[in-house]
């Protein structure tokens, strides 16, 4: 079996052209969406990412403006700047890239966004809606995620999903989400014991751990839809590819995969956010 590609790249490109037309209708009423980047420090990784966050914004019409911090700043100088920004009547979304050096609180800096303006759907606010079920912004690559699986009309009802790991925005979120669309959810992490045999259960897998070809291709259910949440240095992702493309009914591929479906949701959330400011 060789299974198929769940293709972010061209389930990208289609929302992000909605998301172009829809720029330039605000853009024609007198104000192009603006997105806030912030980065804090000089992360390799991190400024490739928000990088891409602005040129792609620049590709469909979405204004960015770029704030870089020193690696040495504090917690309440950075929750100092985005206050101001959600403040901001010119700014219609922010971004804080994570991760933040380690001295500051992460949490804190995310809590200083206003819940209108959270494209990245990273705060709490965010998280109770997406948990409850409620209108509001998804965390990207979660939500990026339902999107691809929706856009190859996967199946969730009633299926085994089982996600691998349980950060605070992506594995924590991603079974909520899950959970939402009535699949029986299991998360993996660090303690958890025989994942082996809990991965050969599952009908649907989410990796997303972080540690480069954690799962192995041979703990798969022959079948199952396997999105690769993973992306370490040298395009390795959580799953171990290609030998799963020989098990997997359906699997995501790294590059191309998750990543462009994280930030067209970026890009889709900050013209909504746009046009619910503009009262559209
Ligand atoms: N505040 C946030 N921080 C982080 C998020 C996030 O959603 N919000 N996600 C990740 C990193 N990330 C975006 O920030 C991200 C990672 C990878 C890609 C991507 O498109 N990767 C490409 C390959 C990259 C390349 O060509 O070099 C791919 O998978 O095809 C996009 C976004 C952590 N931080």
């Amino acid at each position: 079996m060789t299974s198929q590609v769940l293709d972010g790249v061209a389930v990208a490109k289609e929302i992000l052209k909605g998301v172009s037309r829809r720029a330039s209708v605000l853009r024609d009423a007198g104000r192009a969406p603006r997105l806030a980047t912030v980065l804090v420090g000089d992360d390799d990784a991190s400024k490739t990412y928000v990088r891409m966050k602005v040129n792609r914004c620049s590709e469909v019409g979405i204004e960015s403006v770029r704030i870089d911090l020193d690696a040495e700043i504090s917690t309440p100088v950075l929750v100092a700047q985005i206050e101001a920004l959600s403040a901001d009547p010119a700014i219609d979304g922010i971004l804080l890239q994570h991760p933040v050096p380690g001295h500051i609180d992460e949490r804190a800096a995310f809590e200083a966004i206003d819940p209108a303006k959270d494209v990245d759907g990273v705060t709490r606010t965010s998280f109770a809606a997406m948990a409850l079920g409620n209108p509001g912004f998804q965390s990207c690559t979660p939500g990026g995620i339902l999107r691809l699986l929706d856009a190859y009309e996967i199946p969730l009802e009633g299926r085994h999903a089982v996600v691998v790991g349980r950060s605070h925005i992506l594995g924590l979120p991603m079974g909520m989400l899950l959970l939402g669309r009535d699949a029986t959810v299991t998360y993996c992490h660090s303690r958890t014991r025989g994942l082996a045999e809990i991965l050969g259960r599952a009908d649907v897998v989410v990796a997303a751990v972080g540690t480069p070809e954690l799962v192995r291709a041979r703990w798969l259910k022959p079948g199952a839809v396997v999105v690769d949440a993973g992306y370490s240095a040298g395009d390795r992702g959580d799953v171990e590819q290609p030998a799963a493309r020989e098990v997997a009914g359906w699997l995501s591929p790294v590059p191309g995969g998750v990543g462009p479906m994280t930030i067209a949701m970026l890009l889709e959330q900050t013209v909504t956010a746009a046009e619910r400011r503009a009262g559209g």
